[in-house]
């Protein structure tokens, strides 16, 4: 399987106020080095103040690294050049169903995006949108809806469509999925897997949710503090996890 993320020793430390005239330094993360192959999840889980956070916005270039390094596909990601890598990466975050701009119907929302990203023509981009809905199990008719005609798990589907729409090889989903409930949640993963099994998608799953990492994530890491504490395979970090920390948090939320 093909290496697609690979991040190397990335540190990021926040400088805070604390008073009039002093600063305080909170160490975000802390050398933190992790690799995600094609088709893979890779779950980050850890309390909140862990660094997940910054670890998305550093990924998807909303903030700098102040050492480190992030590789696409081998490449060195800067953020100068997000634009060129924004549609490889694609980021959906807590609660992505109410940042749809309730005034804009579902097909002009996709068609900014790829008038955006693409140099598709108005007939290729009505095509894409058309197939992406679908794939998604959304209809055609969709696109002239606006956000409040949807249910709850539709919503959830065009927030995934926009993500989706690009082609990525790379969907970070930040708490995305904690909100569903249940039943919903366990249809959006289900649509998920497919589309995993169906694209080769990478998901990077941030997430305090240990059961659906479980059940869905090949790979685990658990951040402490702005550092790695366990980091392997799911199902062997769930079994023989070496940290006391890894071990409460994985035990609190599974028994
Ligand atoms: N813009 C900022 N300025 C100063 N400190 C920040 C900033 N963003 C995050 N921090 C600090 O960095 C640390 C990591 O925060 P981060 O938001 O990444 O954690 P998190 O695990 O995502 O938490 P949560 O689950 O609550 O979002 C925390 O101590 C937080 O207070």
């Amino acid at each position: 399987m093909n290496t697609l993320l690979e991040v190397r020793e990335l540190c990021k430390t926040y400088r805070k106020q604390s008073g009039w005239f002093s600063q305080r330094s909170v160490i975000a993360l802390q050398n933190i080095s992790f690799t995600l192959a094609e088709g893979k999840t890779l779950a980050i889980v850890g309390e909140t103040g862990s660094g997940k956070s910054t670890l998305a916005k550093l990924l998807v270039g909303i903030e700098k690294p102040d050492s480190g390094e992030i590789l696409l596909a081998g490449q060195p990601v800067q953020i100068s050049h997000y634009r060129q890598y924004n549609h490889v990466i694609r980021f959906i975050f807590q609660d992505a169903a109410k940042s749809l701009n309730p005034h804009q119907k579902i097909g002009q929302m996709l068609d900014d995006v790829l008038r955006f990203s693409t140099v598709l023509d108005p007939q290729q981009r009505k095509q894409k949108i058309r197939q992406t809905l679908k794939q998604l199990g959304l209809l055609d008719e969709h696109s002239e809806y606006y956000p409040h005609m949807f249910s709850g798990g539709q919503l959830q589907r065009v927030a995934l469509a926009r993500a989706l729409i690009l082609d990525p090889k790379l969907l970070i989903l930040d708490e995305a999925l904690t909100a569903l409930d249940p039943s919903l949640r366990a249809q959006i993963v289900n649509l998920l897997l497919e589309l995993q099994q169906k694209s080769g998608l990478a998901y990077l799953l941030i997430t305090n949710h240990l059961r659906l990492v479980r059940h869905i994530a090949d790979d685990l890491l658990v951040l402490h503090q702005g550092t790695a504490l366990d980091y392997g395979n799911t199902a062997h970090v769930f079994a023989h996890a070496e940290h006391d920390y890894s071990r409460k948090l994985i035990n609190s939320a599974i028994t």
